[in-house]
Formats: structure tokens, C-alpha cells, sequence
């Protein structure tokens, strides 16, 4: 299993080009679901979970063949099954689900189950389904939808933001019979990137960056081209990166905008955000100072930066409060920072950071995503040499890691 060694202590300098979003990417790959014809997709990352989605799709009958930085994706619909095997490695997987229902009326997908970060219920996908006519069953594991009648608009309330819920109803209403209405809907950028690709695919709707979405069904979607915007979380993790180490790092591709909350954020520790034309530059004015963050649906502070920006808060002038609203367990990361020399203490959903003079380095292990993230960046910041074992969840979501860091002056390596 692979590992990741840092020698910290080096302020990064240059340039890092952001990647296109995963968590776009892979809501956009299950669009290949909704047409026979080809649907290409620019700007996609190289990383585990795109693999992982199109080996998911390719077994629906749906071939996702690579060219550069390019997937085009077509093929006709032959098996209407996600089996565990596959949507056990990758939540995203469920998003089959109202594809599927919506093209061929049926559907069986695996539950994905809870992971490390919470229990991630997808009772909201179902429910929703279920009020445009889907008949839905759980079995040995597994949501048996079928809707023999085909799917019917249907207006929506989310009692609270669900980016998953949102996504899989959008794709299911746009081929629906009738107008779907979707109240209390998340407006995260990606999901704006989905609704934007949906549309060049001859989906209507209306509401875009809205908290309502209004889809009226077609009878047909057709093939299209789209580019996947820039990620913004991989944008804020390499910005806590220059921050960290107090350097000066341009975030080529980066859009400020869609950074919400965590912009605000960066700059109350400290953190200063040059914008340019294709990016913005990231420096220090001098030390950084404690921020109080509570995790919320866009455009609020994303669950998906909370380990990052706890990183940055343990070498903080001051306490910093961190509230993750999001998932139940999100914290994983911290008995880890902890054995670096980070001064963290849990308290419910809450977590009270004491910024400290220097961390050192020490062998860790990543438990998530983010999480393997954050000990990356107490890694480069602290003193010493630190090994982060488990970097396969790193691989999922972050594209060439070590050479991003190791191209601004990172003494980064992969060990095996
Ligand atoms: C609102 C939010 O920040 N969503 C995050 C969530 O999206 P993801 O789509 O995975 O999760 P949701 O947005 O659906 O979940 C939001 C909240 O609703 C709950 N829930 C969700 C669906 C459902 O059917 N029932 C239910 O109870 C979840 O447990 C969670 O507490 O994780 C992703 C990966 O970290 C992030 O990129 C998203 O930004
Ligand atoms: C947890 C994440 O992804 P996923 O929803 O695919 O588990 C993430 O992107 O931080």
C-alpha cells in the first residue's frame, strides 16, 4: 500500500493548475445514462473515482472511452443493475439510480452503505423517486425501483440541502413526464455544472443557482459537449497549502467565486486572495490568526474543506472554533493531527483548535478523502520528516499530488 513521504518546512512558490471537480465529473458521467447518443466531457480529472464510474457505467452498457483530458461516453443502456461490488468503492454510484428509473422505467442499485465520515442515508432520493411514481423496495441490500408507468413531474420540498438528492432528482425530472418542481434544492457550483450540461443536452430548466429548480420533462435528451469547471475544493486545499507554509503560489484555472464561504474564511486568517484573469495568486501578509468555521450547504463553509482549514487553524495564532453540521464523523483527522502536535479537542459536533508554535512530524494514516489532505498539509508545514500511509483515499478525489507540490518546491515523494 502506497505511502506518502514529506519533509517539511519549505514556504511552496509557483504555479499549481487546479483540475476539473470530481464532484461535477461524476454526477455529468452518469448523464451518459440519458441518451444513446455521445455525450463528451472536457476538463476531467485523472483520478480513482472517475475509473471506478466508468467501469460502474461500462457494465450498464454505456462505453466511456478517454482521450487526453476528454471522456465520450455512448452506448445503449443493457443491464439496469449497479451491483455492490462497484458502489461500495464510491457513493457517487447511487446517481445511477434515477438515470436508470428515468430511461428504462427500472432500476436495481446497491445501497453504498455508510462510510467513514457518516452514516449517508439516501432516504431523499428515494422519497423523491417515489412522489414521481417510482415503486421502491429495499432488498437484501439493494433499492428495487421500477416505474412502470414512467416518471411524473412532481413538485418537491427537501426538508433540508441535499446535494446527492438534488442531483439524481434533476436527472430523473428531465426526462419525466410533466413539470418537476424541487424546493430547498442545493446550488452548489457542480450542480450548476449539471443542470448547465442537461440543458446543451436539450433538458429545461429554469432556476439555475437558485434554491428551486423547475424542470419540465422531455421525451429525449441528445448527445453533447461540455468542459467540467475547475474544482474548487482541490482550489481551497492547495490555497491552505500556500497558506500553511507561508508561501506564494498561483492557483492557475481557480474560480474565486465559487469558493463561497471559504474565501471570506481565508482572508479573516490572513490569507491573501490576488485574482487574475485565469486564476488567483495566494500569499501571507503576516502570521495567520484563528477563525471560527461552521460546516453548511453552498454558499456556506463546505463540509468538503473543514479537515483542510482545521490543518491551517493548528498552526494559528489563537483558538478556532470548527462545527461540522454536515456528517456525524468528520473529525477522523483529528487524533491524527494530534500526534503531530496539534491541540484539538472534540466536543460534539464541534471541535476547538489551539493554534500551536510548530508541528512536528510523525508517521500518520489517512481515514478519507479530506482527511489524508489535512495531514498533507500539517505534513509540508511541520518540522521533520511525516509518512502518510493509506494514500488510496487521497487518489480518489486528488489528481498528481506529489507533483503539484514537488513543482512548487515540496520535498514530497511516494513511497510503496
Ligand atoms: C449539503 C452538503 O454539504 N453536501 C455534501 C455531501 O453531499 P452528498 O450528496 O454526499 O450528501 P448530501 O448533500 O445528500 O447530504 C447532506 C446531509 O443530508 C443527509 N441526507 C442526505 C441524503 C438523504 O437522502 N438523506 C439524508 O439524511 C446527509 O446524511 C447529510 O447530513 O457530501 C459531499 C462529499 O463530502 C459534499 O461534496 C457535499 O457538499
Ligand atoms: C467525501 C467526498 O466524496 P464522496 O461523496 O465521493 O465520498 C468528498 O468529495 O469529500
Amino acid at each position: 500500500m502506497d505511502s506518502i513521504r514529506i519533509t517539511g518546512g519549505v514556504p511552496l512558490h509557483g504555479t499549481i493548475a487546479i483540475s476539473g471537480a470530481k464532484n461535477a465529473a461524476l454526477p455529468l458521467m452518469t448523464c451518459g445514462l440519458l441518451t444513446d447518443e455521445r455525450l463528451t466531457l472536457s476538463n476531467v480529472a485523472r483520478l480513482a473515482d472517475i475509473a471506478t464510474m466508468s467501469q460502474l457505467l461500462a457494465q450498464h452498457g454505456i462505453e466511456v472511452t478517454p482521450n487526453g483530458r476528454s471522456l465520450t461516453l455512448g452506448g445503449k443502456i443493457t443491464n439496469t443493475e449497479a451491483p455492490y461490488e462497484i458502489v461500495r468503492k464510491m457513493r457517487a454510484s447511487i446517481l445511477v439510480l434515477g438515470p436508470l428509473l428515468a430511461r428504462t422505467r427500472e432500476a436495481r442499485v446497491s445501497l453504498p452503505g455508510g462510510c467513514a465520515i457518516g452514516t449517508r442515508p439516501v432516504d431523499l432520493h428515494l422519497k423523491g423517486l417515489e412522489a414521481m411514481g417510482a415503486q421502491i423496495e429495499l432488498d437484501g441490500g439493494y433499492v428495487n425501483a421500477k416505474a412502470p408507468q414512467g416518471l411524473k413531474g412532481a413538485t418537491i420540498v427537501f426538508p433540508f440541502v441535499s446535494v446527492g438528492a438534488t442531483e439524481n432528482l434533476l436527472m430523473a425530472a428531465a426526462l419525466a413526464d410533466g413539470q418537476t418542481v424541487l424546493k430547498n434544492a442545493a446550488r452548489e457550483p457542480e450542480i450548476t455544472d449539471l443542470a448547465t450540461c442537461l440543458i446543451a443536452m436539450g433538458a429545461k430548466i429554469e432556476g439555475l443557482e437558485t434554491d428551486t429548480l423547475t424542470i419540465e420533462g422531455v421525451k429525449d435528451l441528445h448527445g453533447a459537449d461540455h468542459a467540467i469547471l475547475p474544482d474548487r475544493i482541490e482550489t481551497g486545499t492547495y490555497a491552505c497549502a500556500a497558506a500553511i507554509t507561508g508561501g506564494d503560489v498561483f492557483l492557475e484555472n481557480a474560480r474565486a467565486a465559487d469558493l463561497g464561504a471559504v474565501l471570506t474564511s481565508l482572508a479573516e486568517a490572513g490569507v491573501v486572495i490576488t485574482e487574475a484573469q485565469n486564476g488567483f495568486r495566494v500569499t501571507r501578509a503576516n502570521g495567520l490568526h484563528g477563525v471560527d468555521v461552521t460546516t453548511e450547504p453552498f454558499p456556506g463553509f463546505p463540509t468538503d474543506m473543514q479537515a483542510q482549514f482545521m490543518a491551517l487553524m493548528t498552526v494559528a495564532q489563537g483558538a478556532s472554533l470548527i462545527t461540522e453540521n454536515i456528517f456525524e464523523n468528520r473529525f477522523m483527522h483529528v487524533p491524527e493531527l494530534a500526534r503531530m502536535g496539534a491541540k484539538i479537542n472534540i466536543q460534539g459536533s464541534s471541535a476547538i483548535v489551539r493554534g500551536v508554535k510548530h508541528l512536528t512530524g510523525a508517521p500518520v494514516m489517512a481515514t478519507d478523502l479530506r482527511a489524508s489532505f489535512s495531514l498533507v498539509l500539517a505534513a509540508l508545514a511541520a518540522q521533520g520528516e511525516t509518512t502518510i500511509s493509506r494514500v488510496y483515499h487521497l487518489d480518489r478525489g486528488y489528481e498528481s499530488v506529489e507533483q503539484k507540490l514537488a513543482g512548487c518546491g515540496a520535498r514530497v515523494e511516494r513511497v510503496g
